[in-house]
């Protein structure tokens, strides 16, 4: 297809998208070619290229079609010679701003770039019972209505989707709220920018700009634990904006009581919205996560034929995070591919021999009553035996449920390691472990560290 050629399907575009999305989002991709089924294009910006991609991606190709061209994807590059907008602001570039950018007001300038990954929205978030609440809650603020919780704290252990949802709401609300001024940045960055301010006497440009925002989303916010001044100050910016009633969303990798070395009055406010943690996957939403990803691959890797079988036993072996997860199957599809080979069994065994070997790792009933054992500074004795005070009852309960959560011995097999006790009375530990985990805080830490230290 030639230029002019795209220019003459521009214009019918038109017709289609009306003159209003024409002129943002049509006009300025610029036509490269069509190589062996990809059509290729240059826009001004990543969110650009993403923005038609999720919106006008089926109505161009299918227009492609129709004009005889065989096209099976869109690709769009962000050339670094195409008089782009410079993107000054890590918040939300507004479809208004996409066509002729305003000149940045100086503040603007002073704002940390904190790019929001093109692949984290809430089409690619595959929701499961572990992280069903985290979803609808980041889903509810997503929509930019009156703020009914303030802040949305989201925790969750390594790889377990924070940051993805923290994106995914940020992408939403600059579709459907292009009036709002939402920053996205990590705890990091805020220190970063904190210190830049001090010192280079700026505090009140930093003061100003921060109040300004109309969202503020802060990751990983257990970086500023032990930074006296950056928690101050993010104390100071925090209760501003929930003065102006303006949504605040945090992540962190632990509920906001456990972040060690955080101001007491820091923690208490964090908890004071809506609090919900990302549990670590379970078998069904690390396989309906590869089924996702696998879509994905088909229009990657046409034609490359995938062995029934192998995402289960993917979902069942690697239960580490969905990075670890993710990882292997893009090794897997790359490595298929190279070799034009259908990813079998086998050659899944092969390919990912070394990721299999290290979630491979067993965790032992005995293991888990060690370990818990030295945690609470017990004998080994007395939580196999048979005295019931609460000293040593509560961390045989806990220990119970690890080996439930961790193991897959059944409750009569757990129930024999611990000196021969009923599978009811294993059921009944694992039970009240379950609520106290729920209500207890501490209950809570100490079974996140155990759970830790033992798949370390
Ligand atoms: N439910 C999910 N559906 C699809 N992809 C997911 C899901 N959960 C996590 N992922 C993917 O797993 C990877 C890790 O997720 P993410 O970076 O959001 O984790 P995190 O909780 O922020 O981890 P960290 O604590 O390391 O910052 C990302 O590529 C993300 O897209």
């Amino acid at each position: 297809m030639t230029k002019e050629q795209w220019g003459q399907l521009k214009q019918s575009l038109m017709g289609t998208v009306g003159q209003s999305n024409f002129k943002n989002w049509i006009d300025p991709l610029e036509f490269d070619e069509i190589a062996e089924g990809v059509a290729t294009f240059t826009v001004p910006t990543t969110f650009l290229g993403n923005y038609v991609s999720r919106n006008f991606g089926d109505l161009i190709l299918h227009q492609l079609g129709q004009a005889g061209h065989t096209v099976r994807r869109l690709n769009f590059r962000v050339a670094a010679n195409m008089p782009t907008r410079p993107v000054t602001r890590p918040h939300a570039v507004r479809p208004d701003e996409v066509e002729a950018a305003p000149a940045p007001r100086a503040a603007d300038e002073q704002l940390p770039n904190a790019p929001l990954d093109s692949r984290f929205t809430f089409d690619t978030f595959v929701v499961g019972k572990p992280n069903e609440l985290a979803h609808a809650a980041a889903r509810r603020v997503a929509e930019g209505g009156p703020v009914t919780f303030n802040p949305l704290f989201l925790y969750g252990g390594v790889g377990l989707g924070k940051t993805h949802l923290m994106h995914a709401i940020a992408w939403e609300l600059q579709q459907r709220r292009p009036d709002l001024n939402v920053v996205y940045l990590s705890a990091e960055q805020f220190m970063y920018r904190f210190v830049q301010a001090l010192r280079d006497r700026k505090m009140m440009d930093f003061k100003q700009l921060f109040r300004s925002v109309d969202v503020l989303m802060v990751d990983d916010v257990q970086f500023i634990a032990g930074k006296d001044s950056t928690q101050e100050e993010f104390f100071h910016t925090f209760n501003a904006l929930v003065d102006q009633n303006k949504q605040i969303i945090i992540s962190a990798d632990r509920a906001p009581g456990e972040i060690k070395d955080m101001e007491e009055r820091i923690k208490s406010r964090l908890q004071c919205g809506l609090v919900v943690d990302l549990h670590p996957t379970d078998y069904e939403l690390r396989l309906g996560i590869l089924q996702s990803k696998v879509e994905q691959y088909r229009l990657q890797y046409p034609g490359l034929k995938l062995e029934s079988g192998v995402l289960e036993f993917l979902a069942h072996r690697i239960s580490t995070n969905v990075r670890v997860l993710e990882g292997a199957l893009t090794r897997l599809f790359a490595f298929a591919s190279l070799v034009g080979r259908p990813i079998t069994m086998a050659l899944t065994q092969d390919c990912l021999a070394d990721v299999l070997r290290a979630s491979e790792r067993k965790i032992t009933v005995e293991e888990i009553q060690r370990k818990v054992s030295e945690h609470y500074n017990i004998r080994l004795s007395d939580m196999i035996g048979p005295k019931r005070v609460r000293t040593f009852a509560r961390p045989r309960q806990i220990a119970m449920y690890l080996c439930k959560q961790l193991t897959s011995r059944s409750l009569p097999e757990i129930g024999r390691r611990f000196g021969g006790r009923d599978h009811t009375t294993v059921m009944h530990g694992v039970k009240k472990i379950e609520e106290l985990r729920a209500t207890d805080g501490q209950i809570a830490e100490d079974l996140e560290l155990l759970r830790r230290a033992l798949e370390a």
